[in-house]
């Protein structure tokens, strides 16, 4: 039971257009290497921290080109793909945004959908704050995908931070996690790869976490935007398979999914959960 892996690793600039180029050349080299399965990170389609070029750029999933060349890209190339996640235009009366993970499987089908739930709504420094609530709605349901591969448990990025999910996704059958991601450097440096190990090691499944990296190209006058990279995989019982540094590019893990039941027959903290009253609210 193997299954060969595929993170890519991009710097996403404003402009869906190049960014698709370069992901369909990434995914090339990734079946070209002998993937089955290629993961790109949150927002492939455009990095951006202008509310007015989304508005201008970004699509609804029905008309996004990204979507619709990933697919094609996935069904030439005959591998699964899950698309980290999209920004894309909804019809929500406030206008905003849906940030949306994908799996396509050979054929270039939607396998599964799934929308970040945690908004990243936080000052990490003096002089650095992120509201992602302003400009996405959050989504409210978590999704495990069953696939004759493996069963996929869907996040994205500051989900990471919410370990009651990753148990969710683990209890419904999940064996491997994914977690694209486009960091903030501040927290990376600090969190990322702690997080992404304990996630794997609470419910003992391969984590697989493909990031944006570097600074991102931005159309004049916008702020620029920096991301930590390190895409990251990790086994089952903690250990991190691959670390892409900062580098764009693909990088290769080999899964032995048998690893999931060995971590999870040493260790069954997955299984062991136990009710608790609250502590009290008095003193
Ligand atoms: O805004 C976009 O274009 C797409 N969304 C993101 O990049 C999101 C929200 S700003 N980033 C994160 O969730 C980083 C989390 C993080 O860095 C942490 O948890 O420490």
């Amino acid at each position: 039971m193997g299954l060969t892996a595929a993170l890519i690793q991009m710097t996403s600039g404003d402009n869906p257009a190049t960014n698709l180029e370069m992901a369909r050349r990434y995914l090339q080299q990734a079946a070209a290497q002998g993937a089955t399965l290629a993961l790109t990170p949150e927002v492939t389609n455009c990095v951006s921290t202008s509310n007015a070029n989304q508005n201008r750029v970004l699509q609804t999933e029905a008309e996004d080109i990204t979507l619709a060349g990933l697919r094609e890209e996935a069904r030439a190339l005959g591998i699964w793909v899950l698309i980290g996640s999209l920004a894309l235009k909804t019809r929500d009366a406030d206008g905003r945004f849906a940030n949306r993970s994908f799996l396509i499987d050979p054929d270039g089908a939607i396998r599964a959908r799934y929308d970040k739930i945690h908004m990243f709504d936080v000052q990490v420094s003096p002089s650095e704050t992120y509201r992602e609530s302003a400009g996405f709605r959050p989504g409210t349901k978590a999704v495990v995908a069953q696939t004759p591969l493996a069963a996929f448990g869907l996040s994205i990025c500051y989900d990471l931070r919410f370990a009651h999910l990753y148990r969710s996704l683990a209890k419904a059958g999940a064996v491997v996690l994914t977690v694209p991601a486009a960091f903030s450097p501040i927290t990376g440096a600090a969190h990322w790869e702690t997080l992404l190990r304990a996630r794997a090691i609470e419910t003992g499944c391969f984590v697989l976490a493909p990031a944006q990296t570097g600074r991102h190209p931005a159309s004049d006058g916008q702020r620029v935007r920096s991301t930590h990279g390190h895409s990251l995989a990790v086994a089952p019982w903690g250990e991190v398979l691959l670390d892409m540094g900062t580098v764009p590019g693909v990088g290769l893990v080999n899964l032995d999914l048998a690893r999931v039941v060995e971590a999870r027959d040493r260790v069954p903290a997955l299984f062991h959960d136990r009710d608790f009253a609250l502590p009290d609210e008095s003193p």
